[in-house]
């Protein structure tokens, strides 16, 4: 693993308008694996991703992406660089069928280069898409839109992946399906940085979890300290 941390979030403050929801947060991810956060709903995660990857712009502080200052530049921009974001819920266009998302997921100027290697390597871990490669996204099942938006990040080249909820709302046998797929992406060389709401797959797949409470850092775990999954459990729920 890099000595340097791929990505580190220093001291930002973030929200809507008025409303503040992150409170000065600071964490580094890469350095040592995968990132695991969690916490309750509501709390602040999936701003804190989408502070990052440039969807809400942060009222203070400086997010930097391999060592650069990141903060401010447009979501595009940010794509640009490598850092992928695969929001919560399947936000893709309901008229496209797999393919399209897949030459969309390619778009950006570094990723085209490598479209035929990236779209084997989705095809490879998600055979079901390449079945349906000309059905469109609103025929699909969540499972498979699911798929289809991991798959469309992978197809962006990622130096760093952002799941936001990856097995949310899924039956067991596609979340076993989904679960194992990102545990490949990982084994695959793509650190990550991954918000869910299953501990045990989070534990799994993270060297460092972080616990998000009040849009605050809580406590964070790092690697070689072993918590018990009942401990965890009380920091989740506060007793
Ligand atoms: N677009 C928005 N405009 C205004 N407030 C928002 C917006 N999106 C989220 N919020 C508010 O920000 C706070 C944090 O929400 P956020 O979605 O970041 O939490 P979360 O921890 O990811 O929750 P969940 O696990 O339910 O997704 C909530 O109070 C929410 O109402």
């Amino acid at each position: 693993m890099s000595e340097n941390p791929i990505l580190s979030v220093e001291a930002v403050t973030s929200g809507y308008g008025r409303v503040t929801v992150l409170h000065d947060i600071t964490l580094e991810a890469g350095r040592f694996g995968n990132v695991g956060l969690f916490g309750p709903n509501g709390h602040g995660k999936t701003t804190l991703l989408r502070t990052i990857s440039g969807l809400v712009a942060p009222k203070s502080g400086r997010v930097a992406f391999d060592g650069k200052d990141i903060t401010g530049l447009s979501a595009r921009a940010i794509v640009a660089t490598g850092l992928i974001h695969v929001p919560q819920g399947n936000k893709l266009f309901p008229d496209l069928t797999i393919g399209d998302c897949m030459a969309l997921g390619a778009y950006s100027p570094r990723a085209r280069p490598h479209e035929a290697e990236n779209r084997e390597k989705v095809v490879k871990l998600f055979p079901k898409l390449a079945e349906r490669w000309r059905q469109r996204v609103r025929t699909l099942s969540g499972g498979e839109r699911q798929m289809v938006s991991i798959g469309t990040a992978l197809m962006s080249h990622p130096r760093l992946l952002i799941l936001d909820e990856p097995t949310l709302g899924l039956a067991p046998k596609i979340k076993d399906e989904l679960c194992a797929a990102v545990m490949d992406i990982s084994k695959g060389g793509v650190p990550l940085v991954v918000v869910e709401q299953d501990i045990e797959f989070l534990l799994e797949l993270s060297r460092q979890l972080f616990l998000v409470d009040h849009g605050a850092v809580k406590t964070e775990i790092r690697p070689g300290e072993s918590l018990e999954h009942s401990e965890i459990m009380a920091m989740y729920f506060g007793h």
